[in-house]
């Protein structure tokens, strides 16, 4: 038999007053899982990861640990490690003595003395011999590995992570990011974890959760988000992309698969397809800014260059095509017009309609 889920949000639904913060949450998250909540300002990450806490209480649904029901179960009893956006430590105390108050006055797993565990757990988080540091002498990703030390003191099932870097410069982030995932993966332990950053959330999860006004609008592994969006939302959020709408003009067979003729404006487009569809249907689809290439081809769009971002390796180019916006990723940005192609498998088909 299949083991049961370590956490489980079942029919959840969370109501401030007028505000509902989250609605028709159900997921389920595997033992040993790195799930992340990805989404914009507002959507319900925090009220989420915060049900899972136990800080808050759904207005409906079951939350579940194991297969048990925690509904009401308060926050120290779930045995669960949370660390917050802000590292939050007590200024008053060493960098040992704030992970060991994680420990909250709780024995210390594997039999261990409370030096021993703040030493085993400096050294998970890469902060060997820090113990008697003064935590305003670290830099903010090393007060953040103390923080989350003082999350695993008391050895919890699943670490809850709210935007642990976003107090950090996007070099420190980068590297935390690499840290947290190799500590997660040492220990084994079902992680949420809460981001804006959708560059972060595909970076280190197992699984990620885009999330829209309180809702999960896809959830899948990494990849999938990326290359299989499955509304015309997380295609625009996760990654930069070309959501093109147009209307089935025909369906035909070839060599490569089958494929839709769809017309955008004045032009005729041929984009592949694996799903149904039928003549005059509405199609929207899109295409990876780095799928788009200059030169001839099929899907030939003749356009202007209308700005440049240089990102090092590659260049970001913005054209216009016939007045709709276009972004393609090249290592030879074009200047003044160009033709821009790419193959019909290269098209990925969000909805028809
Ligand atoms: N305690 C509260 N009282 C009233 N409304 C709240 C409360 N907490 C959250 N909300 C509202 O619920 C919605 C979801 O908020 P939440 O903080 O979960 O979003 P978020 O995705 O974490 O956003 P952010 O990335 O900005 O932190 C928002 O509209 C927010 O204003």
């Amino acid at each position: 038999m299949a083991s049961e889920p370590a956490v489980e949000l079942d029919g959840v639904r969370k109501r401030y007053g007028e505000t509902t913060a989250v609605s028709e949450l159900s997921l389920s998250i595997r033992d040993g899982e790195f799930f992340t909540l990805v989404g914009p300002s507002g959507c319900g990450k925090t009220t989420t990861l915060r049900l899972l806490a136990g800080f808050e209480r759904p207005t409906d649904g079951v939350v579940r640990f194991d297969g048990a029901s925690v509904t009401g179960v308060p926050p120290e009893e779930r045995n669960v490690g949370v660390v917050f956006q802000s590292y939050a430590l007590f200024p008053h105390m060493s960098v040992g003595e704030n992970v060991a108050y994680g420990l909250n006055f709780a024995e210390p797993p594997g039999g261990v003395s409370d030096s021993e565990r703040v030493r085993e757990l400096l050294e998970l988080v890469d902060l060997p011999g820090m113990a008697d540091r003064d935590p305003d002498t670290l830099s903010g990703g090393q007060q953040q590995r103390v923080a989350i030390a003082r999350a695993l003191a008391p050895g919890p099932e699943i670490l809850l992570l709210d935007e642990p870097m976003s107090a950090l410069d996007a070099k420190l982030r980068e590297r935390l990011r690499v840290q947290v995932r190799e500590i997660q993966q040492e220990l084994g332990i079902t992680t949420v974890y809460v981001t804006h950053d959708q560059e972060e959330a595909l970076a280190i999860s197992d699984r990620v959760a885009v999330m829209r006004d309180g809702t999960p609008e896809q959830v899948g592994p990494p990849r999938e988000i990326y290359r299989r969006p499955t509304t015309p939302f997380v295609a625009d959020f996760i990654g930069d992309n070309n959501v093109i709408e147009g209307t089935v003009t025909d369906l035909r067979e070839t060599a490569d698969g089958r494929v839709a003729d769809v017309s955008v404006g004045e032009e005729t487009l041929t984009v592949g397809l694996e799903g149904a569809a039928t003549r005059g249907d509405e199609i929207t689809f899109c295409v990876r800014p780095e799928r788009l290439a200059v030169g001839d081809g099929p899907n030939a769009l003749s356009t202007t260059v209308t700005s440049a971002e240089f990102l090092g390796e590659t260049t970001r180019v913005h054209l216009d095509w016939g007045g709709r916006p276009l972004r393609l990723r090249t290592r030879s940005p074009p200047t003044g017009t160009a033709t821009v192609t790419f193959a019909p498998e290269d098209a990925h088909v969000i909805t028809v309609r």
